[in-house]
């Protein structure tokens, strides 16, 4: 059997009398899209953040490929290829798109702080860093200030920064949060066509996108899986049609 790029394995979590994370057993195989989804206050939030490290589960264990990240602090998995966006923008707007990305790859590659070293491969993280806005459709705004780009285009950069740490998996939590809708499906359309070395699991609470990009379909209420499946299965499942589609988000 084949190791998935990400597992995790009966974590439980409470923050005093609420659980938040109850015996969580998900894996994501390697280049797959995976969706997260479930009415608000479900967990899913939460349960990025016990993946990346942001807290500690009280109980479970969290695998990166063969290793055990359960006791890493976040910036370790960072260094081992588990990357996260998060749900609100937190980019300077005054950089450029491509000097942003590029100080990302120095920051990977530990120029930062001895940048009189490292002069001659500048040209080569700012040229990795082009490819990577490419690979983006941002190759066009490399050199904007990144308050001049429209806000879809602001989070395609938090993922082009996400991406300079040359992520195994990539955790994107709304990643279209904010982004008008007509941009959105352009936003996943992207997601979809990065690297299938590269395995996503997405949050996302518009319906026609999670079941438009995503390969498979977590389902999460009350701090538990309810299920997993394809979009098919998913659309189809009563249980979520009442707990979910039905009801709690618009
Ligand atoms: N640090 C914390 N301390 C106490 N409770 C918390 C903490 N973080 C989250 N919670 C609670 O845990 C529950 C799950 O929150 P979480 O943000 O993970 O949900 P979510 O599914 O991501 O929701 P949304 O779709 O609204 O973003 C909520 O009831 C929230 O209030």
């Amino acid at each position: 059997m084949t190791v998935p790029a990400l597992a995790t394995r009966n974590i439980n979590k409470r923050f005093g009398q609420l659980v938040v994370a109850r015996d969580i057993s998900i894996s994501v195989p390697r280049g797959e899209r995976y969706a997260l989804i479930g009415p608000n206050g479900a967990g899913k939030t939460t349960l990025i953040n016990l993946m990346t490290g942001m807290i500690t589960p009280d109980s479970g264990q969290i695998m990166l490929g063969e290793t055990d990240i359960t006791h890493l602090k976040p910036d370790q998995r960072v260094k081992r290829g588990l990357v996260r966006t998060f749900q609100i923008n937190t980019l300077f707007p005054n950089l450029s798109a491509l000097e942003s990305v590029t100080l990302a790859i120095c920051e990977r590659n530990k120029e930062a702080g001895t940048w009189w070293k490292a002069l001659p491969s500048y040209r080569n993280d700012a040229d990795e860093a082009y490819e990577i806005l490419k690979s983006l459709r941002l190759g066009d705004h490399a050199y904007r200030p990144t308050r001049e780009l429209a806000y879809g285009q602001q989070r395609l950069l938090e993922i082009a920064l996400a991406l300079a740490s040359k992520p195994q998996v990539l955790l994107l939590d709304e990643p279209a949060a904010g982004v008008p809708p007509e941009e959105s499906a352009e936003l996943f359309s992207v997601i979809a066509e990065l690297s299938k070395d590269i395995s996503v699991l997405f949050i996302e609470h518009d319906m026609n996108v999670v079941f438009r990009f995503a390969s498979r379909i977590i389902v999460m209420v009350g701090g538990a899986i309810l299920l997993e499946g394809t979009p098919k299965e998913i659309s189809t499942d009563p249980r979520v049609r009442e707990v979910y589609l039905g009801g709690a988000h618009p």
